[in-house]
């Protein structure tokens, strides 16, 4: 068991992963199929026994087989040195059972050979080596939870709740919990933190279980009708409510304790009632819990733990008076426990939670100082995009990224969610303007896979854990830091991998190295997938797909088929081709501009032999030997890093007016990789701005056009 000492230092991260990583591994064999009661010493003498049986236990030949039955016998009694009458019985019983096995497998089939099938070398060998397999499995689980010091079983964890988690899968403690548990379970107040999706769910939820069920609470643990409730769990959204509820809910009734969820939006009078007739755990957010205990259905004087999760949210502002508020009605303070718990902890929060922690509060702090405040198991991306260009990048992000399994989107504002998710096939929008009960279906539609691709505003940004999302998209960076890690946080949970993609207007470029230095990412700079990206993995899911065809549609196509290779014209590979894109959804693919991600349009860089210090410069240059109206068609002109030229977007079609009519002294070339630009808005007033420049944004004309431009605009959340 983890030391107290080890516990208030702060912890560094990578044992952390280490463990998590570990627990992935071993999700499948299962240990408590073996001898529950066997000590791990035990386990591990039996263990060194039964590999000794295994030798014995190998395929023979036929004419071997009276003496394999014999040494499998021996080895069998050095497994299980049970009493010889004992043994007999058993063989005999197992016998019958194989028999009975026997009988229903070979149905219709009659005589001796179906009595005894345990002479057929072909069943000996195949059984031997099941029986080989089972006990390497058993022995492999064994060893890793002596190994473990996170084991379950290693824990002042009740059998009910131990049966619970085995069926969960799990059967190691991650770190947040282990590291907590026995703090919790000894009465302390505490802090924890840990980056997404390092389960500090349960890190609440399985000591507070137990103080009350089997530890140090439990002659106080009221039952009976009427009870009020000794337990609070405080959270932000009611979405996360709910999933928290589920939790306390599930582990709660293996040990007799009954949870409530309470948040806005559904019947107060409903959730009164359900408070009023007794519950022990209430789990809600701060607004409904308020109302009901001023409408005097929520008592509680008598509560043992307080929770916040995801408490710098929750002290955010707007929360913190409801919060203060609730959090003075216990009657004893120096009775209660309060438990505080996020992936991020800024300053101000710790100042403010000191005042509803007791002084000799513990910390447990696995991000700590640590430069990587975000989840390690993502890929974190990102990708030059104008706000016009969204909708037509995002599903080509999706078919390169998402790998199959769901993404979530998350925009700035109500308006944008529902605008996006209206132009995505197949998505939908949730965010605070949709009604509480149609917000609860669509999560559920989104959890059971019915649709793989959420729109979402901050609703969806803490907490939420949901099976196989595997990408997140970041239309603009956040405001703050805290929403980048917990938003990118939804994907990359319980040691699996992820990938988030934060999407920016050139323009806003210091946003980003805002987010890389806050939360100590790493950002990949990449550029929109262009055709051949999109083309290598929508192509495969078609040529997948196409192959899975019948082969009863050939004879009904064949004739077509000929009939349009005979007109096409088209060698039969180039027509195949053509095929594959169509069926992937594509009749024409567009040239992308890497610089602002719009389709149909190319990114060129000019430069001019000198240092070129501003937009302004650049314009004037491209004067010279274009147009007036060619030069209205340059979009996003941008200063390299290194001042020795710019980038800027040109439609398509006027590539070559650009790459022709240029002047010997200066070169202008088609991009394929963006050089590092500018921090700075540099061009601001200039002609290159995105959406600025007197004539209104001007990529507001493309097909997603129309987005607000989300920074202080439109309603969060
Ligand atoms: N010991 C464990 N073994 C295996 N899986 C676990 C374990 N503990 C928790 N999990 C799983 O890990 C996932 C993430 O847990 P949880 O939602 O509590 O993370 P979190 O740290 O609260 O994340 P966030 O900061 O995003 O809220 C859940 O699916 C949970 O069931």
């Amino acid at each position: 068991m983890p030391s107290l000492a080890a516990v208030t230092a702060t912890i560094s991260p990578e044992p952390a992963m280490d463990s998590i990583k570990k627990h992935k591994k071993s999700k499948n064999p299962d240990p408590m199929e073996l001898e529950p009661t066997e000590s791990p010493v035990e386990s591990k003498k039996s263990s060194k026994k039964e590999k000794k049986s295994k030798k014995s236990i190998e395929p023979v030949e036929p004419e071997k087989e009276e003496e394999k039955k014999k040494s499998s016998k021996k080895s069998k009694k050095s497994i299980e040195p049970e009493e010889p009458e004992k043994e007999e019985k058993k063989s005999s019983s197992k016998k019958k059972k194989k028999r009975k096995a026997s009988s229903s497998d070979e149905d219709g089939e009659e005589g001796s050979e179906k009595s005894d099938i345990s002479t057929d070398p072909a069943v000996v060998e195949n059984e031997s080596s099941l029986k080989k397999q089972k006990l390497m499995e058993v022995m492999e689980v064994v060893e890793k939870e002596v190994e473990d010091p996170n084991a379950v079983s290693k824990f002042r964890i009740s059998e009910a709740l131990k049966a619970k988690l085995k069926a969960k899968g799990i059967h190691s403690l991650f770190p947040i919990q282990a590291m907590t548990f026995n703090l919790v379970m000894d009465g302390s107040d505490l802090v924890g933190r840990a980056r997404t999706g390092q389960g500090k769910t349960l890190a609440f939820v399985l000591p507070i279980l137990e103080a009350l069920t089997s530890g140090h609470l439990k002659s106080s643990t009221k039952t009976g009708y009427g009870r009020t409730p000794c337990v609070l769990v405080l959270l932000p959204t009611r979405e996360l409510a709910k999933q928290v509820h589920v939790d306390f809910e599930a582990y709660g009734q293996a040990v007799g304790l009954s949870a409530c969820c309470v948040y806005g939006g559904a019947s107060m009078r409903d959730q009164g009632n359900a408070v009023k007739r007794g519950v022990d755990i209430i789990v809600g957010t701060p607004g409904r819990v308020k109302d009901l205990i001023e409408r005097n259905s929520l008592d509680l004087k008598a509560l043992k733990f307080r929770v916040l999760d995801e408490a710098d949210e929750m002290l955010n502002m707007g929360f913190v008076d409801d919060v203060e508020f609730i959090l003075g009605k216990v009657a004893d303070v120096t009775k209660v426990q309060t438990l505080l718990f996020s992936a991020t902890l800024p300053d101000w929060v710790k100042k403010i939670s000191a005042r509803f922690l007791k002084p000799d509060k513990k910390t447990v702090d696995l991000v700590g100082n640590e430069k990587l405040k975000a989840s390690a198991s993502i890929r974190h991306l990102v990708m030059p995009c104008s706000s016009a260009a969204r909708s037509q990048l995002i599903p080509d992000i999706i078919r390169c990224y998402s790998s199959g399994g769901r993404t979530i989107i998350f925009t700035e504002t109500r308006e944008s969610a529902s605008q996006l998710s209206g132009l995505l096939p197949g998505a939908r929008a949730l965010h605070g303007d949709i009604m509480q009960a149609q917000r609860e279906v669509i999560l559920a539609g989104f959890r059971s896979g019915k649709f793989l691709v959420l729109v979402a505003t901050n609703v969806a940004a803490r907490g939420l854990d949901i099976n196989d999302v595997q990408l997140i998209i970041q239309c603009e960076p956040p405001r703050d830091v805290e929403a980048y890690i917990h938003r990118s946080g939804r994907t990359g949970r319980a040691g699996n991998t992820g990938v988030a993609v934060l999407l920016y207007e050139p323009r806003y470029s210091h946003s980003v190295f805002r987010i890389e230095r806050e939360s100590g990412v790493k950002f990949e700079h990449i550029s929109a997938p262009q055709a051949a990206d999109v083309a290598a993995s929508a192509g495969s899911e078609a040529a997948e797909a196409i192959c899975k065809v019948s082969d009863s549609v050939v004879p009904v196509f064949r004739q077509q088929a000929e009939e349009l290779l005979n007109s096409s014209g088209l060698p039969a590979l180039d027509l195949l081709a053509k095929a594959l894109a169509k069926a992937a959804g594509y009749t024409d693919i567009k040239k992308r501009s890497i610089l602002s991600s719009m389709d149909n349009h190319v990114t060129l860089l000019l430069q001019a032999g000198k240092t070129i210090y501003s937009p302004s410069f650049a314009f004037s240059i491209l004067r010279r030997f274009l147009p007036e109206e060619k030069i209205e068609a340059v979009k996003g002109l941008s200063l390299t890093a290194d001042g020795s030229g710019v980038v800027f977007d040109v439609p398509a079609d006027e590539v070559n007016l650009f790459l022709e009519g240029k002047e010997t002294s200066i070169t202008i070339e088609v991009l394929k990789k963006l050089p590092p630009l500018q921090e700075k808005d540099q061009s601001r007033g200039g002609r290159g701005r995105f959406g600025g420049g007197g004539g209104g944004n001007r990529f507001s004309g493309g097909r997603g056009g129309g987005f607000s431009k989300g920074r202080g605009f439109g309603r969060r959340n």
